[in-house]
C-alpha cells in the first residue's frame, strides 16, 4: 500500500471529486459515515460522545460525525472555537445541519473547564487533520493539554491533532494522545516512526473510496507492507520440487559464549524452508549445533571463534549472529569480503566489524542486505537527530552502496538501492529481546537461498518474522515469548499463507 504526503492526499481528494460523480460535501459525508459506523460498532459501553471540532475539513468531519452518532442513539456534545467564526465551506454546511438538531448543544472551547466528563463518554478529536501546518499554540495547545489530562477514551479522526502527517516538528510540541486513530484511506508516515507514532494509539485505516486510478498512477517513495501485499510475494512450494530447488544456505556465526545466536539463526533458516542448511561455526559449537539443529551440516571455522571463512561460494550466506569481534575474526571477515561479490546478509557483529573503518563499506557486495538496529546503524553511518533523519541517511547510503538496508525498529523500514522505503506493520514489543535479530538473519538468508529476489526477501522476510512474533505473543504474551517461540510459529504462518493462496485460486 502506498503512503502519500498531506499534499498528495489533498490532490487525491480533488482528483476523486473531479473524476467521479461525487461532490466535496458528499465525500465528507461518506468519510464521516465510515467513521460514525466504526465508532457505533465498536463503542458498546460508551454511548456518550463529546466532539472537539476545528474550523477546517477535519472539523467538518467531526460536525458530521456528531450528527450521525446522535441519530444512532448517542448522547452528543460538540465544542468549537467560536460557532460564529469562519469555517471551511463543507464544515459550515455541517455546522448548519447540526444546528437543526436542537438536542445537540454547540459550545465554545473556553467553556470546557466546567464540562462534566464521565467515564462513559468518549472524546472525539476533529480539531486538525492533514491540513495542520505548524505546531499547536495558545488556545489549541491549552485545549489539547486539557484533553490529554483526561482519562477518557480518545478517538482521533484522520490524524491526532497537533501531529504533522509527514514530518516531526519537535519533541516539545503538544499533540493529542489518542487511543484510536481512524485514518482515511492510507497510512501516514508520522504514524510509523517512534517519536510521532506514540500519539496514534491503535491505527485503523478506513476505506472512503478515494480514486483507485489516482492511487495507481501517483508515484511515491514510501510504502507499507500490509498482509495482502506480503501474501502476494509468497512463493508456495512446488509439489514436484526436491531439496536442490530450494537452495543452499549457510549461517556463519557463533563464538565461545555466543553459540545460541548461531543456533537461532540456523534453526530459522531450516524453518523457513531452505533446501540445504549449513552452519559455519567454531569447534566449541559443534555439539550444541549438531544437537539442536540435526538437519544442518556443520563446518568448522576455528576453535573458540571463527577465523577461517573458507566456504563454497555456491552457498547463500548470512554472516553475523554471535560472531564476536576477535582480531582474527575481524581479519578473516574483511579478507573474505574482499574476495566475495555475490549478495549476502550481514548482521550484528559482522556490521560492527565493518563499522570499524568507513573504507570497509565498499567491501559490502552490491545488492547485499544489511540488518542494523538503530545503534548498529549509528556505528556504521553516524548519529542522526531523530528516526526521520536516520531514514533519510539510510536512503542516501542504500543508494550510494547499492544495497538493501533493513533498519530494525518498531515498524522496521526496508530501504532499497533506489531509495524506496517499505515500512513493516507486523511484529510487537515482545521482539525487543536478545536473539530476535538472529532469527531475522536466518529467515532472510533462507529466502534468498530459495530464489526470492533481494527486495522480496527483505519485504516478505521482515513481515514473516513479525507475523510469527505476533502469533507467539498471542500464545505466550509479549513479556514471556522467547525468540524460540517465534521460530516455532513460522510453521503456522506458512500454513496460513498456503491456505490464503489456495483459496484465492
Ligand atoms: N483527504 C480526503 O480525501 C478527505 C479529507 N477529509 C478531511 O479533511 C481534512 C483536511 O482538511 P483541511 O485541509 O481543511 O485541514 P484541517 O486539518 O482541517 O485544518 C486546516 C485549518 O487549520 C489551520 N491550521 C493549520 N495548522 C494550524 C495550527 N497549528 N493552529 C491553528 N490553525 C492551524 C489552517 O489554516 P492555515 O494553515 O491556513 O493557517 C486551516 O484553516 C482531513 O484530515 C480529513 O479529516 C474528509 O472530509 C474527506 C476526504
Ligand atoms: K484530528
Amino acid at each position: 500500500m502506498k503512503i502519500f504526503t498531506a499534499e498528495q492526499i489533498r490532490s487525491w481528494d480533488q482528483f476523486t471529486i473531479s473524476h467521479e460523480p461525487i461532490s466535496s460535501i458528499q465525500l465528507m459525508e461518506r468519510a464521516s459515515t465510515v467513521v460514525a459506523n466504526w465508532i457505533s460498532e465498536h463503542c458498546k459501553v460508551h454511548r456518550k460522545a463529546v466532539l472537539f471540532c476545528g474550523n477546517g475539513n477535519n472539523g467538518g468531519d467531526g460536525l458530521a460525525v456528531a450528527r450521525m452518532l446522535y441519530l444512532k442513539g448517542f448522547d452528543v456534545d460538540v465544542f468549537v472555537n467560536d460557532p460564529k467564526g469562519k469555517f471551511s465551506e463543507d464544515a459550515s454546511v455541517n455546522l448548519e445541519r447540526l444546528r437543526e438538531i436542537s438536542e445537540i448543544s454547540v459550545r465554545k472551547f473556553d467553556e470546557v473547564e466546567h464540562y462534566p466528563l464521565d467515564d462513559n463518554t468518549i472524546i472525539i478529536d476533529a480539531l486538525f487533520g492533514t491540513g495542520l501546518s505548524r505546531p499547536l499554540a495558545d488556545g489549541y495547545k491549552e485545549l489539547v493539554d486539557w484533553i490529554n489530562r483526561k482519562d477518557t477514551i480518545k478517538i482521533s479522526i484522520d490524524v491526532p491533532s497537533g501531529l504533522s502527517t509527514d514530518a516531526f516538528f519537535d519533541r516539545d510540541s503538544v499533540v493529542l494522545k489518542a487511543n484510536y486513530t481512524l485514518s482515511f484511506q492510507c497510512w501516514k508516515r508520522s504514524f510509523l516512526h517512534p517519536e510521532t507514532g506514540r500519539y496514534t494509539g491503535k491505527v485503523i485505516i478506513l476505506n472512503i473510496g478515494l480514486s483507485e486510478e489516482y492511487h495507481e498512477n501517483t508515484e511515491t517513495d514510501y510504502w507499507v507492507t500490509d498482509d495482502s501485499f506480503a501474501v502476494s510475494l509468497f512463493n508456495p512450494r512446488n509439489e514436484f520440487a526436491h531439496k536442490g530447488n530450494y537452495g543452499k544456505a549457510i549461517i556463519i556465526g557463533g563464538s565461545y559464549g555466543k553459540m545460541g545466536a548461531a543456533v537461532l539463526a540456523t534453526k530459522s533458516v531450516l524453518k523457513t524452508g531452505a533446501g540445504l542448511t549449513f552452519a559455519l561455526a567454531p569447534q566449541c559449537g559443534y555439539e550444541v549445533l549438531q544437537t539442536s539443529c540435526p538437519e544442518a551440516m556443520f563446518i568448522e571455522g576455528g576453535q573458540q571463534f571463527i577465523s577461517d571463512f573458507n566456504i563454497d561460494k555456491e552457498n547463500t550466506i548470512g554472516i553475523g549472529p554471535g560472531l564476536g569481534n576477535h582480531k582474527d575474526t575481524q581479519t578473516g571477515l574483511l579478507k573474505f569480503l574482499k574476495d566475495y561479490q555475490s549478495p549476502l546478509v550481514l548482521d550484528a557483529d559482522a556490521l560492527n566489524i565493518i563499522s570499524e573503518d568507513q573504507k570497509n563499506h565498499q567491501l559490502i557486495p552490491e545488492k547485499s542486505i544489511i540488518t542494523p538496529h538503530p545503534k548498529e546503524f549509528e556505528r556504521l553511518f553516524g548519529k542522526t537527530e531523530n528516526s526521520f533523519k536516520r531514514l533519510e541517511l539510510a536512503r542516501v547510503k542504500a543508494k550510494e552502496l547499492g544495497i538493501y538496508i533493513v533498519l530494525k525498529d518498531h515498524h522496521t523500514q526496508i530501504i532499497t538501492p533506489v531509495g524506496d522505503v517499505y515500512y513493516n506493520l507486523t511484529g510487537n514489543a515482545g521482539l525487543a529481546k536478545g536473539g530476535s535479530g538472529d532469527i531475522l538473519t536466518g529467515i532472510l538468508t533462507s529466502l534468498l537461498a530459495q530464489g526470492y529476489s533481494e527486495k522480496n526477501t527483505c519485504i516478505f522476510g521482515v513481515w514473516l518474522h513479525g507475523k510469527a512474533a505476533d502469533f507467539a505473543a498471542e500464545k505466550h504474551s509479549k513479556e514471556s515469548m522467547l525468540p524460540t517461540d517465534v521460530i516455532d510459529e513460522l510453521g503456522n504462518v506458512f500454513t496460513e499463507l498456503n491456505n490464503k493462496v489456495e483459496r484465492s485460486l
